[in-house]
């Protein structure tokens, strides 16, 4: 069975196609600045293609996808008939898909009703279905939420101190995002500790562009960084995470801004990138450090500390903690950020390993064997993961 995955970004499109029956990702790749100018990039097998494509949407990128796994040369497929089913990365399920479904006309209309609750993403996500649809009719398709893993939280965590009301009738409430990535980890964290996952406690840290950290007792989640949108708990590449909602509306009166600005400022002006005034990018961000820059150093003492804080909460509430896990593009390469985060954490049980830790994108215990809570880092497959749901909800039809 060959599945193709697709993680339709705000302006990128990653995309996996797996062969389910050898687990061979037999074509992997890349649309970025869609809706800029368009950069393409697939790598299937030791074949490779890097061009430039105009992608002012979604639509084009997914005609490219398909171009570039049919492509006599460097493709992998002669023909999409191939293809079994497409799963897509869909940002929210908000309170109506609490796991992942197939896309009939009723899901679809379901997702629709969710563009408010995720305006980044959403458009991205549909515009992905739907011009799959059109490529290969009668294609089954799957959506898998970022915020299914999270549906086992408490109200006690994911309810906000607003008049009830607005969770009554607009459902608005801490939802929690990277629950795939989370999964997978959990999942990962488990085997690699030799335990199952429903007896594994953890700290989850998915630490990239977006970033959020998330509480696992006994293989469920219990709390999570992000809220009602990707915008709530660490300081990101463009978003500022935590912050007091009073100093937003003396900005919006001071400027005259609009909701939409004001939600712009804070996702796409904000983090890293507004701190700093130099990048969103975890690796600008270094390189400005190591000119002196002061603003950047701010920033990435910021995320070290907000990180630290968020751990010593968690412990907090899971009491037990047999592991912390790193992933994503700066948890998997930060090797001195991974340092930083877990100095001081010794009287915790909390010890790494110094020359353990000198590893990037690799699966690695990173802490001393005498450590109470090991460390690990392990890369995110959020594609394995949303490929496997995607078999199971096929294979029930
Ligand atoms: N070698 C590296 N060292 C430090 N940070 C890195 C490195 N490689 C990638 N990153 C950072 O990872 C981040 C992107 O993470 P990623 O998980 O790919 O993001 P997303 O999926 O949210 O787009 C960027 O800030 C990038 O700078
Ligand atoms: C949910 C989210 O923030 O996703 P990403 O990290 O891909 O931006
Ligand atoms: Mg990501």
């Amino acid at each position: 069975m060959k599945i193709l995955v697709i993680n339709a970004g705000s302006s990128s499109l990653k995309y996996q196609l797996i062969d389910m029956d050898s687990s061979e990702v037999m074509a992997k790749g890349l649309c970025e600045r869609i809706g800029i100018d368009g950069k393409f990039s697939q790598t299937a097998g030791d074949r490779e293609i890097k061009m430039d494509v105009a992608m002012p949407s979604h639509a084009e990128a997914i005609a490219q996808v398909i171009s570039a796994i049919t492509d006599s040369e460097n493709g992998c497929i002669a023909d999409l008939s191939e293809i079994t089913a497409v799963g897509h990365r869909v940002l929210h399920g908000a309170e109506t898909f609490k796991e992942s479904v197939l896309v009939t006309p009723e899901t679809m209309a379901g997702m629709e009703e969710l563009v408010p609750f995720g305006p980044l993403h959403m458009p991205g996500n549909l515009m992905g279905i739907r011009a799959c649809e059109k490529a290969m009719p009668g294609v089954p398709q799957v959506a898998v939420f970022d915020t299914s893993f999270h549906q086992t939280m408490d109200p006690v965590a994911f309810m906000y101190a607003l008049p009830y009301k607005y969770y009554e009738e607009n459902h608005i409430r801490k939802y929690g995002f990277h629950g795939t990535s989370h999964k997978y980890i959990t999942r990962r964290t488990a085997e690699m500790l030799g335990k199952s996952s429903g007896e594994v406690n953890l700290i989850s840290c998915h630490l990239g562009n977006g970033s959020s950290i998330c509480a696992v007792q006994n293989g469920k989640c219990v709390d999570t960084t992000m809220g009602f949108t990707p915008l709530e708990g660490l300081i990101m590449g463009t978003r500022s995470g935590n912050l007091d909602p009073a100093a937003i509306f003396e900005i919006m009166e001071r400027e005259n801004l609009t909701p939409a600005q004001a939600n712009d400022l804070l996702n796409k002006k904000s983090g890293f990138l507004g701190l700093s005034g130099v990048s969103s990018d975890m690796r600008d961000i270094d390189a400005a450090i190591a000119e002196g820059n002061t603003r950047a150093k701010l920033a990435r003492d910021m995320l070290v500390y907000q990180v630290k804080k968020y751990i010593g909460s968690y412990l907090a509430v899971l009491g037990r903690v047999d592991a912390i896990t790193f992933t994503a593009g700066v948890g998997e390469n930060g090797i001195e950020l991974r340092r930083d985060i877990v100095s001081g954490l010794e009287h915790l049980g909390i010890e790494l390993d110094e020359k353990r830790n000198d590893t990037r994108r690799c699966e690695a215990l990173i802490s001393k064997d005498s450590s109470k809570v090991k460390l690990f880092v392990i890369p995110t497959n959020e594609e394995l993961m949303i490929a496997r749901d995607t078999r199971e909800i096929v294979e029930a039809l």
